[in-house]
């Protein structure tokens, strides 16, 4: 479904002037199949964000390409609506004049779907993410964290994505909000059968929820292994990421 071969990113080092430029990815490759969760695990810096953005196609890799079922993400029409995306910080991530249902019908509008059935879209998105009709007419100053963030995720799943990139998506909430919408993504993924690039610090959240965990150092994959196999990484820099993450 997703794969990412050989990519390149750098950004610009003191501003416009500097023809410095410091490489973020180095050379990622990998690939993840139609379902499958794959944490994405780093130190601060190590490139996590950076990935997940030019896997959305919000950015362009500098060399090498993003495939998303044959086609290039940078191409619009590869991403739009296959690929959607859960932020961390969910309080920008939801326009404030925004009611509810005007949120979560914002992707759905691009798409050629009647008022009548976006309207009850709306109410079984609601309800999937466990949030009862009221909360239609409700603004984002009207909900707590883990309110905003289940609208966040019912607005990702509306257009029943492939994949969703899910960048810290539980990290700002409390620890059992945090369980409850990492319950909430389980389930929507057995659902949907769609899938999830998970970037976090969270350890234990990744091995709940993910099949793999990639883990990252100075923009290239230190190792990638099944998360069965987490306690047996090989490297001794996983090794130390993993104890200093648990601990
Ligand atoms: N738009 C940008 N312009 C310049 N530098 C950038 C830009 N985006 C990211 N960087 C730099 O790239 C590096 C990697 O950033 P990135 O946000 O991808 O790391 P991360 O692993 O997600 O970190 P964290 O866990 O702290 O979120 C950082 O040094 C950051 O300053």
């Amino acid at each position: 479904m997703l794969i990412v071969d050989r990519v390149e990113k750098s950004y610009r080092k003191g501003g416009f002037i500097s023809s410095e430029r410091q490489h973020v990815l180095k050379g990622i490759s990998f690939e993840c199949k139609q379902g499958e969760c794959l944490g994405i695990i780093g130190e601060s810096g190590s490139g996590k964000s950076t990935l997940g953005r030019l896997i959305l196609g919000i950015e362009k890799p500098n060399r090498g390409t993003i495939w998303f079922e044959g086609k290039n993400v940078t191409d619009r029409r590869a991403r739009s609506g296959n690929i959607s995306a859960v932020f961390q910080d969910y309080t920008s991530s939801i326009n404030p004049f925004y009611s509810v249902e005007e949120a979560i019908m914002e992707p759905l509008r691009l798409r050629k779907i009647s008022k009548r059935d976006i309207q009850n879209n709306i109410d079984a998105l609601l309800d999937q993410v466990g949030l009862n009709p009221s909360y239609r007419k409700k603004y984002p100053h009207d909900l707590s964290g883990g309110e905003t963030q289940r609208v966040c995720i019912a607005r990702a799943v509306s257009t029943e994505p492939k994949c969703i990139v899910l960048d810290e998506a539980i990290s700002s909430l409390d620890g059992s909000v945090q369980f409850q919408v990492l319950e909430l993504l389980k389930s929507l993924r057995n659902m949907y059968n769609m899938g999830f690039i998970f970037i976090t610090h969270d350890i234990q959240a990744a091995a709940y929820i993910c099949d793999r965990v990639m883990i990252i150092r100075n923009g290239q994959i230190e190792e990638m292994v099944k998360v069965e196999q987490l306690k047996d990484v090989q490297s001794a820099y996983a090794k130390q990421l993993l104890q200093m993450i648990m601990t």
